[in-house]
């Protein structure tokens, strides 16, 4: 035994001492960390004490109903918010709810209109302090482009939470009722907040930047192929942060006067490419051109002419790729220093075309900077 072994009796006091607070300390606040189910408000909350979320319905599967007499068809866009919210049984249990109905659309038919209405409306609630959390209902279709716009318009750090269904409400096993439930406990919680707009569907949470679609039909069919989701809901862990969204905007870009984006071209290449389908986005009006590119944002010799030439007028054009994960890297097999170009880093055609018309209405035209706006943080 070492003379250590048997602490004097002053010692032992002092030690106790400083113990029994360390121990009541811990109690309060274990788990404390990002997986503590502690901070989500649940059936015990009193009313009074639950956040205010808005929710924001626009329309899409979530909303949809199925015709009886057909097989697999259905028209999304068909029930509100409001009559959304009452089938999802302890909703109101997990916060005070308020919802407004922006669209009743099929988000194929999502439009400048509607997303000015969306930023506006939320940035409204944010400022005048009407709401501590924001879920938009939304179809899945352009979910993800819909998630980057807000989140390089809207300010602030309260959670924005966009969700959808692949199922419309009538069917058999209907995955809209379970994800606006989940959506609602994400925007409910406070360790939602400062994360940009943030997709939840089907038990996974995705950054705005790196969220997209992968599947037609599947309820698996939101993923993130560069970096993974962010965190997990679910009944049985509830909400589970595992890391920061890449490229955390909310937000840089003022709305443009006149409620429209500017005009901005998507071109996919494919082998046997010509130039017409960039002489088309040109005559048609495009201030500019997304590249969705083959491979590492590649396209042949007479688009790839065609593309330096527009650039030379002044038009935008940015190389990104219709390959589904991995980044555009300047300078590789295209001399963008030399063409004016700009490359798209890891966003697809679809989101790098609504940051090019963010940049064109902001009147950025310096190479240097417009790279930096595509570059994201991890
Ligand atoms: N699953 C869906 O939400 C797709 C339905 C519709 N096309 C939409 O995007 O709104």
């Amino acid at each position: 035994m070492t003379k250590h072994a048997v602490s004097p009796p002053g010692r032992q006091r002092r030690t106790f001492m400083l113990a029994v607070p360390l121990v009541a300390f811990a109690l309060c606040s274990w788990p404390i960390g990002e997986t503590a189910r502690a901070a989500e408000p649940g059936k015990d909350t009193p009313v009074a004490n639950l956040p205010r979320i808005l929710v924001l319905a626009t329309g899409g599967t979530i909303a949809g109903q199925a015709d009886p007499r057909a097989t697999g068809a259905y028209k999304s866009g068909q029930i509100t918010g409001e009559q959304l919210m009452q089938s999802v049984p302890g909703l109101d249990k997990l916060a005070k709810l308020n919802a407004e109905q922006i669209s009743s659309i099929g988000s194929q038919d999502m439009n400048d209109k509607v997303w000015f209405a969306l930023a506006r409306r939320i940035q409204d609630a944010f400022d005048k302090n009407e709401a501590d959390g924001v879920v938009i209902t939304h179809g899945t279709d352009t979910l993800e482009e819909t998630a980057f716009f807000l989140d390089n318009v809207v300010r602030g750090d309260k959670p924005v939470v966009i969700v959808g269904s692949m199922r419309p409400a009538t069917a058999i096993s209907a995955d809209g009722p379970g994800n606006l439930y989940e959506a609602v406990q994400v925007a409910a919680d406070p360790r939602s907040r400062g994360r940009g707009v943030i997709a939840v569907l089907n038990d996974k949470i995705q950054g705005a930047r790196s969220v997209t679609k992968t599947n037609t039909t599947s309820i698996e069919t939101f993923s993130s192929p560069n970096d993974g989701p962010i965190g997990y809901v679910d009944t049985a862990g509830g909400i589970r942060f595992m890391t920061q969204a890449a490229g955390v905007k909310r937000a840089t870009y003022q709305l443009p006067a006149g409620d429209q984006l500017p005009r901005v071209a998507i071109v996919y290449s494919h082998a046997n490419m010509d130039a017409v389908p960039i002489e088309d986005a040109i005559s048609h009006g495009a201030k500019g051109i997304v590249l969705a590119g083959v491979g590492d944002g590649n396209t042949s010799k007479p688009a790839l002419d065609a593309l330096e030439a527009a650039a030379k007028q002044g038009i935008l054009v940015v190389r990104s790729t219709r390959v589904r994960s991995g980044f555009v890297t300047r300078n590789v097999e295209v001399d963008d220093d030399k063409n004016g170009f700009v490359v798209s880093e890891d966003l697809n055609p679809q989101k790098a075309r609504v940051l090019a018309q963010l940049l064109i209405a902001s009147g950025v035209t310096v190479p240097a900077e417009l790279q930096r706006a595509f570059t994201a943080t991890w």
